[in-house]
């Protein structure tokens, strides 16, 4: 029987690219599997627009929704609701031409984390449906504990903000601070709806998350557990894109920056498709890099003005640097750093030049960071990135700490600034040659490697994913 599955990422460069990279490591394991992924527009145009996802293959085909005149006051959550009527008559139409292929069967649809209002489309044509989990384990047991504290009414965690709690999550071994619980859960208005999301997750047939069992094994044997109330959890990872822009012009102009560098020289700084900084923020930045003495290359974007979502208002470009800087910065580093706007990541940090990532925390940066044995910084922004952050510092011991509590959005505002000091203490720290921080990063490249090879846990829990995919088949 041959089987094909739909796959609905949200609009956000950080799940649309795992979500295709994932659609096509299925197809390409099991030639069973074809795959539709319905692309939603993105908000904004930019690096996650949705006009690269058009050229269909054999098995593995993109179905781009129309754009239609945005309201810009909707949020992110309403935008992807409005798209509802469209995923349904695309879902009707592709149900009515795979009933004309011979021995096929739609098996399902596989809804991104966002995209949980698309269940009730799955509900109206009877089919299973499946998360592709775009962030960890450890994170996803946290949102399930969450739920169940509140509704056994043992703890609201949304009363917890500015509070210095620990409390036990079961998919980490060591307390967890309640300064690194994400935004949405600490926000009396956006917790509910946090919650009902969470309970949905529960009426899922399982959840494919990206990450890697040997990662994360705490969590893996909570979710293998009896009596865990929770769909069955298969870690696919890592699943990253390597495709990036790394053809284009400006790319090649970096990259080939970087091959004149020594190996392990320079501190590259990126803050996912989100992160911006103000001016001083900037500055604090720019003198950090300067006190470490290392070299640099430093994605650096302009934030948006803060608006409570946050998610549809994406950084922009500093008119002029020179304003921004401290004087004479530019002058002054002009042999050692380069600053850059939207930085070909995959490929950056494939370089040998590289010595540590200061990152924000997003999923996907860990996990290529972790592909190519970079050790990191950690400064979180915003979503889930304070877990991330308490994840890798604290659990695992891959990043340095920068303040892996601070966070910029609509909940806290744009107050807090970082200092200059605590910037280059993360810095040194992840530079550091020959520490116990980076010989920990390279054991778990190596495992985030023999996870996807044939036999590895990885490559497994995919294989155990499409066979209780094709035994739920309606
Ligand atoms: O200048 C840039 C910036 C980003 N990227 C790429 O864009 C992706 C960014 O993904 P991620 O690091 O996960 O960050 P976000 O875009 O911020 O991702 C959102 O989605 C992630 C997955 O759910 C969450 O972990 C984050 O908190 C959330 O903000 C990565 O593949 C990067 O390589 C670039 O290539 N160049």
């Amino acid at each position: 029987m041959q089987i094909e599955l739909v796959f609905i990422p949200s609009p956000g460069v950080g799940h649309i690219r795992s979500t295709t990279a994932l659609a096509k490591l299925l197809v390409d394991s099991d030639d069973r599997v074809s795959v539709t992924l319905i692309v939603i527009p993105s908000k904004f145009s930019g690096h996650a627009s949705s006009s690269a996802y058009t050229n269909s293959e054999d098995r593995l085909r993109y179905c781009l929704l129309p754009t239609v005149d945005q309201d810009p006051n909707q949020t992110y959550i309403s935008y992807i609701e409005s798209k509802k009527p469209y995923v349904r008559s695309a879902v009707s139409e592709l149900a009515r031409e795979v009933s004309t292929r011979p021995d096929s069967r739609l098996a399902g649809i596989v809804v991104d984390m966002f995209c949980m209002s698309m269940l009730a489309v799955a509900d109206e044509f009877s089919l299973p449906t499946y998360i592709f989990y775009s962030s960890n384990a450890s994170y996803l047991g946290l949102q399930f504990h969450v739920q169940s504290l509140y509704d056994k009414k043992e703890l609201d965690v949304s009363e917890l903000r500015d509070s210095d709690i620990k409390f036990d999550v079961p998919t980490l071994t060591r307390p967890f601070s309640a300064k690194c619980l994400p935004s949405v859960m600490l926000n009396k208005k956006l917790f509910p709806y946090a919650l009902g999301r969470f309970k949905s997750y529960r009426k899922t047939k399982g959840i494919l998350v990206n990450s890697v069992a040997e990662m994360e094994p705490q969590a893996l044997e909570f979710f293998s557990g009896e009596n865990t109330n929770t769909p069955p959890v298969y870690a696919v990872g890592p699943i990253i894109d390597f495709k990036t822009n790394g053809d284009d012009e400006k790319a090649r102009e970096i990259l080939s920056w970087l091959r004149e560098q020594p190996t392990k020289s320079v501190v590259f700084l990126c803050f996912g498709s989100m992160g911006g900084f103000s001016e001083e923020q900037t500055r604090e930045i720019a003198v950090a890099l300067e006190r470490s003495g290392h070299r640099f290359l430093w994605s650096l974007r302009r934030a948006s003005p803060m608006v409570e979502d946050i998610i549809s208002s994406p950084p922009g470009e500093f008119t002029n640097l020179e304003d921004v800087l401290p004087k004479g910065f530019l002058d002054r580093t002009v042999e050692i750093g380069k600053i850059i706007s939207w930085a070909p990541q995959v490929d950056v940090l494939k370089s040998p030049a590289i010595g540590a990532f200061v990152t924000h925390c997003g999923w996907n940066s860990i996990l290529e960071s972790l592909w190519f044995g970079v050790p990191m910084a950690a400064w979180p922004i915003l979503a889930e990135q304070q877990f991330n952050a308490f994840h890798m510092v604290e659990e695992l011991g891959l990043a340095a700490d920068v303040r892996k509590e601070y966070r910029r959005d609509f909940v806290v505002g744009v107050s807090e600034i970082v200092t200059a000091e605590e910037i280059e203490r993360g810095i040194k720290c992840a530079m550091e040659e020959d520490s116990n921080m980076r010989k920990r990063v390279m054991e778990m490249k190596d495992k985030l490697h023999v996870a996807l090879l044939d036999g590895g846990s990885s490559n497994c829990a995919l294989k155990k994913f499409v066979q209780d995919v094709v035994e739920n088949v309606p």
